[in-house]
């Protein structure tokens, strides 16, 4: 079994629900995106995790098929080290990909079948019939040794510990913008770059410097992206057609630069 987790938040993205339920079963912890991570920050962050007990550890990047090598032999490995699963009988290997949303686990599953099996999008092979294929689908990716993986739809903890992680959690995708708000979320996104020293937004956006203010950055943002409106006033001597700032459109722009590595590497655990 096998789960995963984004390198922006190796910590906040980890659901210590599945770790219990996980128990002794062989797994994988999976941080995908590494491409968009702080590469500095993985020793700190491996040696985190060794301490909370997970010591198998791979950062990927599933776009450019990095480091997706290591997956199958790292899985049959474990299997092959935990007694329980020994069944002479058997030697396919099912593993359940686990994580939370906008993480990568479809992607995930079309690298290690470009890898290993030379083919692109995934099909199911192994969908029982009259069952729904979203609950329950096994996808093969590997032929030797045998391996199939089922995609889960992406879970929460029902719990998110504070507002700190639910935040990385919505940066990153896991929760949908509208229920954050896309401007509550710049704010603490531009708050998590000058925290990780990380500004190369100044440049992009044409500041002059690094500010902690939200609102000249959205500005530059519409300017910079022509995110504006027309907006009809109304005055005493008729209506006027005013260009204001789109700024929530703005807060999206901002947002999406960060999701797509544009603002520069960041590791915001
Ligand atoms: N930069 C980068 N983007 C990635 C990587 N892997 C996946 N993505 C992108 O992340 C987004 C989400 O990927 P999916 O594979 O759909 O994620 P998922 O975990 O299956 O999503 P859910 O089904 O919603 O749980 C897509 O836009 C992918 O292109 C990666 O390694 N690096």
């Amino acid at each position: 079994m096998r789960k995963r987790v984004g390198s922006h938040i190796p910590l906040s993205g980890r659901n210590p629900m599945l770790q219990e339920a996980l128990g002794i079963r062989p797994h994988i912890l999976v941080l995908n995106k590494m491409d968009l991570a702080d590469p500095r920050r993985q020793p700190v962050i491996l040696e985190h995790l060794k301490q909370q007990g997970c010591s198998h550890v791979v950062f990927t990047d599933c776009q450019r098929d990095g480091n997706v090598k290591k997956i199958v032999p790292l899985v049959a490995k474990l299997v092959g080290n935990s007694p329980r699963y020994h069944r002479a009988e058997s030697t396919e290997y099912s593993i359940l990909v686990i994580g939370v949303p906008n993480v990568g686990k479809s992607s995930l599953i079309n690298a290690l079948r470009r890898v290993h099996l030379k083919k692109g999008k995934a099909t199911a092979v192994g969908g029982e019939p009259g069952i729904t294929k979203a609950v329950l689908t096994r996808i093969q990716v590997c032929e030797k040794p045998l391996m199939y993986l089922v995609d889960t739809p992406g879970v929460l903890s029902p719990k998110l510990g504070d507002v700190e992680t639910g935040m990385k959690l919505a940066l990153c995708g896991a929760i949908r913008d509208h229920l954050v708000g896309e401007d509550i979320m710049a704010d603490y996104l531009l708050y998590a770059l000058n925290k990780n020293q990380q500004f190369r937004y100044v440049q992009r956006y044409g500041l002059a410097e690094a500010c902690d203010n939200i609102e000249p950055v959205l500005r530059r943002v519409a300017l910079a992206q022509g995110k504006t409106q027309k907006v009809k006033v109304l005055t005493g001597t008729g209506n006027v057609n005013v260009t204001m700032l789109n700024y929530p459109a703005a807060a999206y722009e901002f947002l999406r630069d960060f999701r797509a590595g544009r603002l520069g590497r960041v590791t915001l655990d």
